[in-house]
């Protein structure tokens, strides 16, 4: 054996070895996960158990990144901590989560990194068919999105929120890199048509300009339609990020041709529980108001008189004749908290229609 070969063997014992350590650690966890289980099983009494805690898990994953000291990197060992706490869950109760199809969209790759590869994602072919199977109980969460960086609100999601009674109980973020997508049979210089959804086009709106002004868009469902359609028609053309390039067997012509390089889009998880409080969290309402003078300000102003911070706040028409607005705000803290509760209470005398669509913890990953 030479002295490299020596060197390895030492090493990859002790990789061995600590396997092993991990291995029995990992079933240990496991077994608890299952105790866990049966503990909230007995203690429900007539009320359905709830499995899926998004508080505790937002809570350990903080605490893995807040104790990491390396080499493996913050958000690295979270994404591990990620998957022990799906498979763990799993054990408890498998999750079926419902997102926006087809396979291979960007919502499946954010219910993956929000869930972990453990629960069973299910694709619907409308927003609309994700907030049903919810509200029917045929999955236990969503997940929709519902803003992006460069082109913001998702207005559709928005509108459903008023017509579904849905709790919001998580919300993540994920980069989102689009690239131009051929088969092998297309010859690059012979692209007549590109597909995607309208929103990845407006997305990359100066880059296609720039490098193929005189190619037709065709708008259609989802990026993952128009990848399947580009693998099977030669001079097709699609735009989609990496889930659809593998799924569709696609050549990646020209990589991340977003406008803006930090382009990502933010999702809510829906669900029917009320979640408790992580101790960093999020709150979104809904509030409808007519136009009158001074309104915005009767709505804001016990934000600032009790200190909450908004994050966020969106207005849309009601719908309900004449000028009434459907105003959706985020802000800092949880429906538990004294301020908050303050603030929702002032809101709710001052007679403006209010839904609490939910408190849930800040996206960790
Ligand atoms: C184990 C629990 O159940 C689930 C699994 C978790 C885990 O594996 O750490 C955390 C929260 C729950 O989603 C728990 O509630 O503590």
């Amino acid at each position: 054996m030479t002295e490299q070969e020596q060197a390895l063997k030492v090493l990859r014992d002790q990789i061995d070895s600590i396997d092993k350590q991990i291995h029995v650690l990992l079933n240990q966890r496991a077994t608890c996960a299952q105790r866990v289980a049966e503990v909230k099983q007995q203690y429900q009494g007539n009320e359905i158990a709830v499995f899926y805690r998004p508080e505790r898990e937002a809570q350990v994953l903080k605490r893995v990144m807040e104790r990491n000291k390396g080499p493996l990197a913050d958000k690295e060992v979270a994404r591990l901590f990620r998957e022990i706490m799906s498979v763990c869950l799993a054990l408890e109760k498998p999750m079926r989560v419902a997102f926006l199809g087809p396979e291979g969209t960007f919502t499946q790759q954010a219910a993956l990194k929000h869930f972990g590869h453990s629960a069973q994602s299910a694709p619907m072919t409308t927003l609309d068919l994700v907030f049903r199977e919810v509200e029917a109980g045929a999955a236990h969460y969503g997940v929709v999105p519902i803003e992006n960086s460069t082109e913001g609100m998702a207005t559709h999601t928005l509108d459903l929120f008023k017509r579904f009674n849905l709790r919001i109980c998580g919300e993540l973020e994920l980069k989102i890199h689009h690239h131009l997508l051929i088969n092998d049979n297309t010859d690059p210089e012979l692209i007549t048509r590109i597909y995607a959804h309208q929103e990845s086009f407006a997305q990359c709106r100066s880059w296609l300009e720039a490098n193929y002004p005189r190619v037709d868009h065709v708008a259609i469902s989802s990026n993952a339609e128009g990848a399947r359609l580009a693998s099977l028609e030669v001079g097709a053309a699609a735009i989609a990020g990496d889930m659809a390039v593998d799924l569709y067997r696609l050549r990646i012509l020209e990589r991340n041709i977003e406008d803006q390089s930090d382009n990502s889009t933010r999702f809510l998880i829906l669900g029917d529980q009320d979640v408790g409080p992580s101790g960093d969290d999020k709150t979104s309402i809904l509030m409808c108001a007519h136009d009158k003078p001074g309104v915005l300000y009767t709505l804001l102003e016990p934000f600032h008189r009790h200190g909450i911070s908004l994050t966020r706040i969106e207005t849309r028409p009601a719908h309900q004749g004449g000028w009434s607005y459907l105003f959706y705000i985020d802000f800092e803290g949880h429906a538990d908290e004294p301020q908050v509760q303050k603030v929702l209470s002032d809101l709710e005398a001052s007679s403006v229609e209010l839904k609490l669509l939910g408190s849930y913890p800040k996206a960790v990953l």
